[in-house]
């Protein structure tokens, strides 16, 4: 109080203005007269002295002097006021610009809060710009990181393109390559002594039951017997996936030799023991032994072979089932073994693959893919690669298997329902079964089957006929193997569409003349030409094809299940074909192979549009080719935790996709807990130690399993 007091004075001592109207008063009448504010806020009591009393005198009349000039400051402009003609209109104008005042204080404070809020942002962006501008700094150190990776990859890809084929592995594709040659022999073993077969079952019947066996039945019997083949077939194709996972692609064969051994028994003790039972059921179980000998034989040689010769060491598969074929059509002529004698011999070689399978395999490694994808025995594999690869070096191609057990997610196995409903995998699938459909459906085994029939058909003698069919087996080996060296140079899609597009031509010609021969003489031989070129370019392509894309189209995980459902579709239309033909060409006559040429144009436009080429691609590669059609595969590389820098590097690595990268996918793929389907975000990568640089494999969508 008593300062206040001094300070009135002091201002009006000094000639100040005339004071405002309301400061001075409002100011007295702040704190009672007794009562004092110290520093601190504290409130303390106050006792008057005499020199305060004086102060408070002279304020007092300073107050009175200064109290009546504002009075009639007051009164002079309430004068004025009530004078003035414009008294109200000032009055509104006066509340006007005091509410806009009022309108412009409070502009004044929104805007004031408005710019501390601005000032705030630009801290905010301050630091983001700081933290773009070390993103960018690790973006560039990352792409740096990457074309190192890139350029590291590619000589590890030309090493690979450089291996050549050694002993142990010509030893190991030799071993394998005998289920082929097993079902080479079993599928055309049954036809030369065809007669021969009825005319047993006709002597068991009699014998049994004291009476002739009608024709109709023995021919019923005897299709059971040729076509049980097939369902044994169906059967063990589709258990090859199950068999290779649980045993192993060597194991498997190995024990697989235990059907292929009982199956030639029953075989060549059918005639011994009076029992045409026997033979049937001896062909069904060598059906299973050559279905499981179709999945496992070029799954273990498409995992064994080194990436430049993979094609044709694939095609190997194919050779030996030409091979197998030719050898039953040879020894199975009249003068070797096709007489009443001869057959359950015939039949009974069949135990000569097993057995020597038997011998040869356990010297080989199982698939070091296997051994390193699906069992994790790292030293295992490199030992099976060191003896396959005759060299100690052997760690490009286990870089090579890590980058593809890395691209598919680590799946150790997949099974047949997931690959089933997997969208990634569809793409593959299709192509796998359209290409084994090609090979059965194109009809080689209509020529296989009843080239004698067509032939004779066809104007030629039954000699000549029976030659006729024997020189298609030679071609067919002779051409696969022209046929070896070009698979990893021209490649499988080109082949494949040569192939088809020839057989396409010349089904062609067979119906033409077909139809002809009978006003032209030397049209027999044309047709006869024609079948012999049908099966050249079956041999180009369709031949081997199929058997080796399926086991490259997927990488380890999902190959046995695939496999077992593309070898079953072929066995399916294998048997369609032997069953359907007989009454196809009964219906159709003349026009017997014009549904062949159709589908044979149907699967050229499939593989031209659809079929991509595998040729020199690693398994990661060809996974990639699918993943990207559907979505996209990265591999970008990022530091430490990931954090950041390595979500902006991802989103930086798939330009327009736009997704971001969550670090929370990380234990997605070490738990692995499979889901189906579905477009996500997933991620994974190399454990690097000590924070260095980590690769990040990620797929913008349909990934097989999500993980959580
Ligand atoms: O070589 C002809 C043979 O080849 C196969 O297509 C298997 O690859 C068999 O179905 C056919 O009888």
């Amino acid at each position: 109080m008593r300062q206040s007091c001094h300070r009135l004075l002091e201002h009006q001592q000094a000639g100040g203005e005339e004071p405002p109207l309301y400061s001075p008063i409002d100011q007295i009448s702040v704190v009672p007269e007794h009562v004092a504010r110290e520093g601190g806020g504290k409130l303390t009591r106050y006792a008057p002295t005499e020199e305060d009393e004086a102060t408070l005198r002279e304020l007092l009349l300073s107050l009175q002097r200064q109290v009546s000039v504002m009075s009639m400051n007051l009164s002079a402009k309430l004068d004025d006021l009530q004078r003035g003609d414009r008294q109200l209109e000032t009055t509104v104008a006066l509340c006007e610009i005091r509410t806009q005042l009022q309108e412009l204080t409070k502009s004044v404070e929104s805007c004031q809060s408005e710019v501390s809020e601005v000032k705030r942002d630009m801290v905010a962006i301050k630091q983001e710009l700081d933290t773009v501008q070390q993103v960018k700094e690790e973006i560039e150190e990352l792409r740096e990181y990457v074309d190192r990776l890139e350029e590291h990859s590619q000589r590890r890809k030309l090493r690979l393109l450089e291996q050549g084929l050694t002993f142990f592995l010509s030893y190991a594709i030799l071993a394998a390559v005998l289920g082929m040659l097993q079902f080479g022999y079993n599928t055309g073993v049954i036809n030369a002594p065809g007669k021969n077969i009825a005319n047993f079952m006709k002597d068991v019947y009699k014998n049994r039951y004291g009476m002739d066996l009608h024709d109709d039945t023995v021919n019923r019997l005897y299709s059971i017997a040729v076509s049980i083949f097939a369902i044994g077939g169906m059967l063990g194709g589709f258990s090859g996936g199950m068999i290779a996972n649980r045993f192993g692609r060597k194991g498997g064969l190995l024990l697989n030799n235990i059907l292929g051994i009982s199956g030639a028994s029953l075989m060549g003790f059918t005639k011994i023991s009076h029992c045409y039972e026997l033979l049937i059921f001896g062909r069904f179980i060598i059906g299973v032994n050559c279905g499981l000998n179709t999945s496992l034989v070029p799954m273990y040689i498409s995992e064994i072979a080194p990436l430049n010769l993979r094609g044709g060491l694939g095609t190997v598969n194919q050779l030996a089932v030409t091979v197998g074929l030719l050898l039953s059509q040879v020894l199975g002529i009249e003068q070797i073994l096709g007489t009443d004698d001869g057959w359950p011999i015939l039949l009974g070689l069949a135990i000569c693959p097993a057995i020597l399978q038997l011998i040869l395999l356990p010297a080989c490694p199982e698939s070091p893919r296997y051994l390193l994808i699906t069992r994790q025995w790292e030293e295992e594999a490199r030992r099976a690669l060191r003896r396959l690869r005759a060299s100690n070096q052997v760690e490009e191609d286990i870089e090579e298997m890590r980058a593809e057990e890395r691209a598919q997610q680590a799946e150790a196995s997949i099974s047949m329902r997931e690959l089933l409903c997997s969208p990634t995998l569809r793409a593959p699938l299709l192509i796998g079964v359209v290409m084994q459909l090609s090979q059965q459906l194109s009809g080689i085994n209509a020529v296989f089957y009843y080239s004698t029939i067509l032939f004779t058909s066809s104007g030629l003698t039954d000699e000549s006929a029976k030659f006729a069919t024997m020189g298609i087996g030679a071609i067919m080996v002779g051409m696969t193997l022209v046929s070896l060296p070009l698979m990893d140079r021209t490649g499988r899609r080109t082949l494949h569409l040569y192939g088809l597009g020839g057989m396409f031509i010349f089904s062609i010609f067979i119906t033409i003349s077909f139809l002809i021969k009978e006003m032209i003489d030397w049209m027999s031989y044309l047709s006869v030409v024609s079948t012999l070129s049908f099966v050249v370019f079956f041999a180009v392509g369709p031949g081997s094809i199929p058997w080796l894309i399926t086991a490259e189209l997927f990488s380890q995980g999902p190959r046995p299940s695939a496999m077992a459902i593309a070898v079953l579709v072929n066995w399916m239309a294998n048997f369609v074909v032997g069953i359907g033909f007989p009454t196809m060409k009964a219906l159709l006559e003349n026009y017997t192979f014009l549904p062949f040429s159709v589908f044979l144009a149907i699967f050229w436009i499939f593989t031209y549009k659809k079929v991509p080429e595998t040729k020199n691609k690693t398994f990661e590669e060809i996974l990639a080719l699918f993943r990207n059609s559907n979505g996209s595969v990265r591999t970008v590389v990022g530091w430490g935790r990931g954090g950041a820098a390595a979500a902006a590097a991802a989103a930086a690595a798939v330009p327009g996709h736009g997704q971001r990268l969550t670090m929370g996918d990380r234990c997605a793929c070490a738990t692995r807990r499979a889901h189906q389907g579905g477009r996500q975000l997933l991620v994974s990568w190399t454990e690097a130690t000590g924070g260095g640089p980590r690769i990040y494999h990620y797929h913008t969508t349909n990934v097989l399993n999500r993980c959580d």
